[in-house]
């Protein structure tokens, strides 16, 4: 069996009897029942893909950020001229990017993982070297990879997800590569059906004749796929390789039951991937944030996750994620840590 198969074979729905157990202690914590919101969903899933109430603390957390580079740069659909992807690489792990920033501020770890960079990326301490392929090709022309590279980098992402877990009790999704939300749009409307000129937005800020042409080449890549729906093939027709990893990442976090913060419309894509390859992975995992491109609430609606942040962030790398990861920490602690009505001697309502 491939490691992606047993993988999905690992992969266990939440535990319903843990998850009763953190609702009914969330009711009898010394607080007014439901006053905690979106956050006691948040501590009754923890609980649930923990199987324990109360589930270890999700920490520390570690962001993996997976980069690739595009050929459908070669379409004019963005400003940034490909060498940015390698060249941020470099900055994530000389640590001078957003997400180190956040990182050194939450406690939380980061590791880059060069999934399908164009530029070799030279050894660096925490630079994960998993290059797949340099570059997919041209998804507006052709297949963006084979099914079998598609699958390589996958298993990537597992590979990642399962060696984090170990030691880490939060998993976050990052990426890095220049036009990745050209292939985000494109994943977005084959899995949700939803129309191009609705998923496809201004990615990294993109003036309003590129954006055109990014609509037409979401289009041109749509009508190509005609209809076609095994994961693996969509993938492997539009998507990018960090698109891939990420999915492994989060079917990787979740056979491990750790729980896995998803960033913006790039994870929310590749979510898409990981939810139909194998459903129960999606009860694992949590959205950080909306992104304000377009196509990340509707992946986010199509999986039926309730992002926790909306503050208009489009920069990927998982820094929305990241900022996420101490609510969803803080749902864990609370009930963890929180005093029933019992045993504090507080007066329940009349
Ligand atoms: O996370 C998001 O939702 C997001 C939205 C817009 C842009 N980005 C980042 O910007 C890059 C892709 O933008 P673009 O315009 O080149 O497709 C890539 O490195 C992403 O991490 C990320
Ligand atoms: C500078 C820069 C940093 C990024 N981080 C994630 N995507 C990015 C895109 C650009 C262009």
């Amino acid at each position: 069996m491939s490691l992606l198969d047993e993988t999905i074979a690992a992969v266990a729905p939440r535990d319903p009897a843990a998850e009763r157990a953190a609702r009914e202690r969330l009711d009898r914590m010394t607080k007014p029942p439901g006053s905690l919101g979106v956050l006691e969903d948040v501590a009754a899933q923890l609980a649930g893909t923990a199987g324990a109430c109360p589930p270890p603390l999700p920490v520390p957390a570690a962001v993996a950020v997976f980069a690739g580079d595009h050929g459908v740069h070669a379409q004019g659909v963005t400003l940034w001229p490909q060498e940015v992807t390698a060249q941020m690489v470099a900055n994530f792990a000389a640590g001078g990017a957003v997400v180190n920033a956040f990182a050194a501020q939450l406690g939380a770890d980061v590791v880059v993982v060069d999934v399908g960079v164009a530029a070799p990326s030279g050894p660096a301490p925490g630079l994960w070297d998993r290059n797949v392929r340099r570059g997919t090709a041209d998804l507006a022309e052709g297949p963006a990879m084979t099914p079998d590279e598609a699958r390589r980098a996958v298993e990537v992402g597992i590979e990642v997800a399962t060696a984090l877990a170990a030691d880490h009790g939060c998993l976050v999704t990052g990426d890095m590569g220049i036009t990745n939300t050209t292939a985000s749009a494109a994943l977005v409307c084959a899995f949700t059906g939803a129309a191009p000129a609705e998923a496809t937005g201004r990615g990294t800020g993109v003036d309003d004749p590129t954006l055109a042409r990014k609509v037409a080449v979401v289009e041109r890549a749509l009508a190509r796929l005609d209809g076609e729906r095994d994961p693996l093939t969509v993938l492997a027709e539009v998507g990018g390789l960090e698109h891939a990893a990420l999915a492994g990442f989060v079917l990787g976090a979740a056979a491990a039951r750790v729980p896995v913060v998803l960033d913006g419309v790039i994870a929310g894509s590749a979510a898409l991937v990981a939810a139909a390859l194998c459903p129960p992975a999606l009860e694992h995992a949590l959205a950080g944030h909306v992104s304000a491109e377009p196509g990340h609430a509707l992946a986010l609606r199509h999986l039926g996750l309730r992002p926790l942040l909306g503050l208009d962030l489009r920069l990927g790398e998982g820094t929305g994620a990241l900022l996420a990861s101490p609510l969803v920490a803080s749902a864990a602690r609370a009930l963890a840590d929180v005093a029933t009505f019992d045993s504090a001697g507080v007066t329940e309502k009349a």
